[in-house]
This record gives structure tokens, C-alpha cells and sequence, in this order.
């Protein structure tokens, strides 16, 4: 297997924005802290850049932290990082199996059962049959869902689908992990169990990006933080001196 790595160059994520035509961009200084940077496009239409001049190179055994205000690009950029976006510019090549913990319930079936949802995510992960087979059985154990499992995903209460969904999501252990925020999900019990499995998958993955905005949670776990701001990367480096900077203490 290849080492994971991650090669973004130049990289421009641009959202064009219908139906806000009249918006006034005369005054073009971006005082707000928040958001990425509103312009026209060649044609007058009002775009939103997302992401701009973006040029990262992460290495396998890195676990980089993303920090950023409301709107600073963090999301966007873990969606061109886990594929969900192409770059409108520049290129992003990424290397390694990748699984992004962001919204982890997308993709559920709320008609199917328990069963049945593990089986269509598995599928969408590219699991082949013989995978599935070996790690169904555990995901059931681990839902601890009993025979609920065989009842639709919908007669469950929230908890209980939560169960369902991070058992699904955590299941394989990916080359790249993409994570905003720490998945802790459940009662007590299920707590401990989770947290125990998000520390197992966090530390064999090869590369970790983690977006958040505790800085706890950022210094204990990264080696490396990355502050964007209106989609720019304004620091990039030791994640005490990044952090200093953008937490102000
Ligand atoms: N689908 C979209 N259409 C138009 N603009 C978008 C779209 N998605 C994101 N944007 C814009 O791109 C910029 C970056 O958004 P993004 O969601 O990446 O920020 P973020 O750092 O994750 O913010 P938050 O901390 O609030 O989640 C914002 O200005 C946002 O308005």
C-alpha cells in the first residue's frame, strides 16, 4: 500500500450565487470577520470565493488542525479534501484511502433497517462483499441495538440512530480521517465505548484533519495547525504558535 499524502496547488473554490444580483459591491474592504470573499464573476454575476491561493503538502504521520471564523473556508476545504468538491482552480491530489466523519448520517435510508444501512454504507465506502461479511457482525455488536437492528432505521429514537451511524462510520480504519469535531455520540455507556473507537481510528489513520474550534482539543491532538481566514491561509505551522495567534492567549 502507498503512503497517504496530500498535495493541494493553487487551489480556488469559487460558488456562484443566483437571485443576488443587486447586491452592492462598492465598498470591496472586507470589514467583517466572518465569510469568504464576495466578488463578481467576468459576466456581473455575484460569486462567493470559498477557497483561494490555497497550497498545502501534508505528509503521512501529520494531524493537522483546522482553525477559522464562521464562513473562513474550513468545511469547503475539507470537502475538496475528502473529494466531495473539485477545485474550480488548481489541483488537489490526494493519496490513500480517505473517510470523512462529517455529517455521518448522510446517506442513511430511513426506511431500510439497521441492517440494511450498514450493508448500503458499506457498499458506498467501496467495501467488497468478503469486507462487509467480516464487519457487519461487528458493527451489529457494537450498535449494541440488539434486535432493533432488524426494525427500519426510523422507529429509532435519536440516540439510538446515532449508535447506528457511528458504528457504520467508524467501522473501517482509512489511510486520511477527515473530522470537524470529535464524534461523541450516546448515553454514558455508548459514550465510553465510542470515545475508546474514535481514538483507535484517529491514531492508526496516517494523516488526521480535524476542523474545530476547541483549541483543547486541537493542541492535544494535532502536530500541525492551518488558520484560514475569507478563504485564504493566513498561518500555517507549530500548533502552539498558531494557536497563540488565533485564540489571542
Ligand atoms: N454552497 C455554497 N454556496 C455559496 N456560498 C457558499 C457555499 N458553501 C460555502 N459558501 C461560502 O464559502 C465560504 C466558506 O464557507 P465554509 O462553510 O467553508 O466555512 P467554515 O469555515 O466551514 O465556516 P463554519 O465555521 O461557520 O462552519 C463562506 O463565505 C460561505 O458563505
Amino acid at each position: 500500500m502507498n503512503k497517504a499524502s496530500i498535495e493541494l496547488k493553487n487551489v480556488e473554490v469559487v460558488f456562484p450565487v443566483y437571485n443576488a444580483s443587486t447586491l452592492s459591491l462598492k465598498n470591496r474592504v472586507l470589514s467583517a470577520v466572518t465569510g469568504g470573499k464576495i466578488d463578481r464573476a467576468y459576466d456581473g454575476a455575484i460569486i462567493v470565493k470559498g477557497l483561494q491561493d490555497i497550497n498545502i503538502k501534508i505528509d503521512q504521520g501529520e494531524r493537522i488542525g483546522l482553525v477559522g471564523h464562521n464562513g473562513a473556508g474550513k468545511t469547503t476545504l475539507l470537502r475538496i479534501l475528502s473529494g466531495i468538491y473539485q477545485p474550480t482552480q488548481g489541483s488537489a491530489n490526494i493519496n490513500g484511502d480517505c473517510v470523512s466523519l462529517i455529517n455521518i448520517g448522510l446517506g442513511i435510508d430511513p426506511e431500510a433497517t439497521g441492517r440494511e444501512n450498514i450493508l448500503l454504507r458499506a457498499v458506498m465506502m467501496g467495501m467488497t462483499p468478503a469486507q462487509i461479511k467480516k464487519i457487519s457482525h461487528e458493527i451489529v455488536e457494537f450498535t449494541g441495538l440488539g434486535q432493533f437492528i432488524d426494525l427500519p432505521f426510523r422507529t429509532y429514537s435519536t440516540g439510538m440512530q446515532l449508535r447506528l451511524a457511528f458504528a457504520v462510520s467508524t467501522a473501517v480504519k482509512p489511510q486520511i480521517l477527515i473530522m470537524d469535531e470529535w464524534l461523541s455520540t450516546g448515553d454514558e455507556e455508548f459514550r465510553e465505548r465510542a470515545d475508546q473507537r474514535m481514538t483507535e481510528v484517529v491514531s492508526s489513520a496516517e494523516i488526521l484533519i480535524l476542523a474545530s474550534h476547541s483549541k483543547d482539543l486541537l493542541l492535544s491532538n494535532c502536530t500541525r495547525l492551518i488558520w484560514l481566514e475569507h478563504g485564504k491561509i493566513r498561518m500555517d505551522g507549530d500548533p502552539a504558535e498558531v494557536a497563540a495567534n488565533y485564540f489571542g492567549h
